[in-house]
């Protein structure tokens, strides 16, 4: 531990109480420092004591602002008393209203006690005019008459001159408007430079014995009255000492400062209020003179770091804020790609399995891609036709007209859509329903050509057989009325443009009913199949021969010459349908009557015709059957 010595200003007292306490309950030691608490005598020189590295640290006055300024490099490290304690006290006997009163008078002023003089000064009682004593620090001097006045401490002498039943004056500063610091710490600047540390511990120490003297006041006051007596210890007793540490404690203004608190502006006023009385240099310069206890860091340093570290940090953020981002962005597009991805895969998944045939063709109609279901349509492997055009597929049955029409739409960029006769690799003709449609980029060029394609061919058969059987009786496989119908139409108006005759025969059969009626309606349906046979042998090509009821046929033949050779084909008819029917194994006599009416010679329309040869076909019934008969006006009569 370091041995050091702290200078007090006195003889042991309660005034020094928190040094005794910190060292008793070891606050010293805890922080590796032996203290030896050094108790003044009259004519010792603290502030001497403690510059010329005697003791460490010693109690001061504001006095040591004084000395500074008389180049003893003393700072105050701590105040412990926050309004001074020193007083004059005078003899009651002096008549003395004022402090002039002790104007002449012998004084006895102990060290550090200049703060009486500037209050004298203030007072305008110059300090020459009083015979100055040095202190005994002996009451006896005052009491027994040695000396007029004496300084003292409020915390004290007054106690023990009441005690003594001395009568007896104070002047204190404070009437004149001078309040200084009493009692502090102080050390020198070469113990603050070598051993910064210790100065921090010893202070801190201290302060903290101050903390708990005060809060103890009774247990200190038994460790001085054991402890540390003064040489005049028989004038002290726990009463005085209560005394002493209600004054103390009152000076030391507890209750609103933290003990050892120092005001640098109080400090400045003390400076300047020595100055005002010529004491001091006016703007006596303080600042080596106050301990900072807590002194800030070097803040030039400290932006610095400061700016440097919030750099860092702002590079190192925005790094980070880039790599998020980027990180971000990346993983996003990585979503973005996977969800392409899927979205492709879906598609192209789409159009493997499609029941349609796919094929994408390049801008110049050069096969790109095939689906699978084009091979199954086609028998083209798709390696057989990639970049081959799809005219491959052609089966030169389409008019060159719908390629036309196809390559204008999709050159318009319009979608087309149509039937197409293809062939197949196998040579077979199918029908297929296109739509080809082209694919074009965002400028709106076009850069593929997409087509989907079905086979209709079956479709197409089921629409053919459906559009026969509109047209044709199932049984006979005969045009029926509509189909013929409109080829007498047609007929008509041919034989119209052309001038030519044109022959409408109504051909009904004679006693069919008894045949079905004997062998049944399927007998009856075969001789009716057989008789249609029959009467198509007896027609040219380009004639039509119908069946428009049950046994009722017609039949329309082109370009006759007369109306004999009309009535000749009718009577080639009747003849084939009077021979018999041979049908499962019997045989059936049937005939027919026939009744015919020409172009233009009985009418110029269908229904006009078909109303004369009609008329004619009963006639022929009424004539006795198995006859033809050509179309006469009288007939009109007979109906
Ligand atoms: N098997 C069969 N019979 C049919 C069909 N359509 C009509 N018939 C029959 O054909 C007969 C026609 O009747 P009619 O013309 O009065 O009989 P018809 O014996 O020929 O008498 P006429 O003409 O006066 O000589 C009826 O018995 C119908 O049932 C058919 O598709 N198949």
């Amino acid at each position: 531990a370091d041995k050091l010595r702290l200078q007090l200003k006195w003889t042991h007292a309660f005034q020094f109480a928190g040094y005794y306490a910190a060292k008793e309950l070891g606050y010293y030691r805890e922080v590796g420092i032996d203290v030896d608490l050094v108790q003044a005598q009259p004519g010792l020189d603290v502030v001497e004591e403690v510059v010329s590295g005697k003791s460490e640290y010693g109690v001061g006055t504001s006095s040591l602002i004084l000395a500074r300024k008389a180049g003893k490099p003393v700072v105050a490290l701590a105040v412990i008393f926050q309004h001074s304690p020193l007083i004059l006290v005078s003899r009651k006997e002096i008549d003395a209203q004022t402090v002039h009163g002790l104007m002449g008078k012998r004084i006895m002023l102990e060290p550090q006690s200049q703060e009486l003089l500037a209050y004298l000064k203030r007072e305008h009682l110059p300090s020459e005019q009083l015979k100055q004593v040095e202190h005994s620090f002996s009451l006896d001097e005052l009491i027994d008459g040695k000396v007029d006045v004496i300084s003292a401490y409020l915390t004290n002498e007054p106690f023990r001159l009441g005690q003594a039943g001395f009568a007896y004056n104070i002047f204190t500063p404070r009437s004149a408007g001078i309040d200084f610091y009493g009692d502090n710490l102080f050390t020198t600047e070469h113990e603050i430079r070598t051993h910064p540390e210790r100065v921090k511990a010893f202070r801190a120490a201290s302060l903290r014995g101050w903390e708990y003297a005060m809060s103890h006041q009774d247990e200190i006051i038994d460790m001085i009255l054991q402890r540390y007596k003064g040489p005049d210890a028989q004038h002290y007793n726990k009463e005085f000492f209560h005394y002493e540490a209600a004054q103390t404690s009152y000076l030391m203004s507890r209750e609103l400062i933290a003990i050892g608190y120092m005001n640098p502006g109080r400090w400045r006023h003390i400076a300047d209020t020595y100055a005002e009385l010529g004491m001091l240099p006016a703007n006596f310069p303080l600042d080596e003179f106050l301990y900072d206890a807590n002194p800030d860091v070097n803040l030039r340093w400290f932006y610095f770091w400061t700016m440097v570290t919030l750099l860092l940090a702002g590079i190192v953020g925005g790094v980070a804020l880039y790599i998020f981002k980027v990180n971000r962005r990346l993983g996003n597009s990585l979503d973005e790609l996977k969800k392409n991805e899927l979205r492709l895969n879906l598609l192209s998944s789409a159009i493997e399995h499609s029941p349609t045939s796919v094929i994408i063709t390049d801008a110049d109609s050069l096969i790109e891609y095939v689906n699978p279901h084009f091979t199954i349509e086609t028998g083209y492997a798709s390696d057989e036709v990639i970049g081959k055009k799809p005219s491959i597929l052609q089966s030169g049955q389409i008019p060159t007209e719908t390629y036309q029409t196809m390559w204008a739409q999709l050159l318009r960029g319009e979608v087309w859509t149509g039937e197409l006769i293809n062939r197949r690799k196998n040579g077979e003709v199918y029908w297929e329903e296109a739509h080809i449609a082209p694919v074009r980029d965002e400028k709106g060029k076009t850069r593929h050509y997409v087509a989907v394609k079905v086979d209709v061919s079956e479709r197409k058969q089921v629409n053919d057989k459906l559009a026969y059987l509109a047209h044709h009786d199932s049984l006979t496989h005969l045009p029926n009325r509509t189909l013929f119908f409109e080829r007498l139409a047609q007929g008509l108006a041919l034989a119209k443009r052309n001038k030519t005759r044109l022959a409408l025969m109504y051909i009904d059969l004679d006693r069919f009913k008894p045949v079905n009626d004997t062998y049944g309606h399927a007998v009856g349906d075969i001789l009716l199949q057989q008789a249609a046979e029959r009467m198509k042998q007896c027609l040219r090509e380009s004639d039509t021969v119908g069946r428009i009821g049950g046994d009722e046929f017609v039949a329309l033949t082109l370009n006759v010459t007369d109306e004999q050779s009309a009535c000749l084909l009718a009577e080639k008819m009747r003849a084939v349908l009077s021979q018999v029917f041979a049908i499962a194994g019997n045989e059936h006599f049937i005939s027919a009557s026939i009744g015919v009416a020409i172009y233009p010679d009985h009418g110029s329309s269908e229904i006009e015709l078909a109303k004369k040869a009609d008329i004619a076909m009963y006639a022929a019934k009424a004539g006795g059957r198995d006859q033809v008969r050509l179309y006469q006006e009288n007939m009109r009569v007979s109906m």
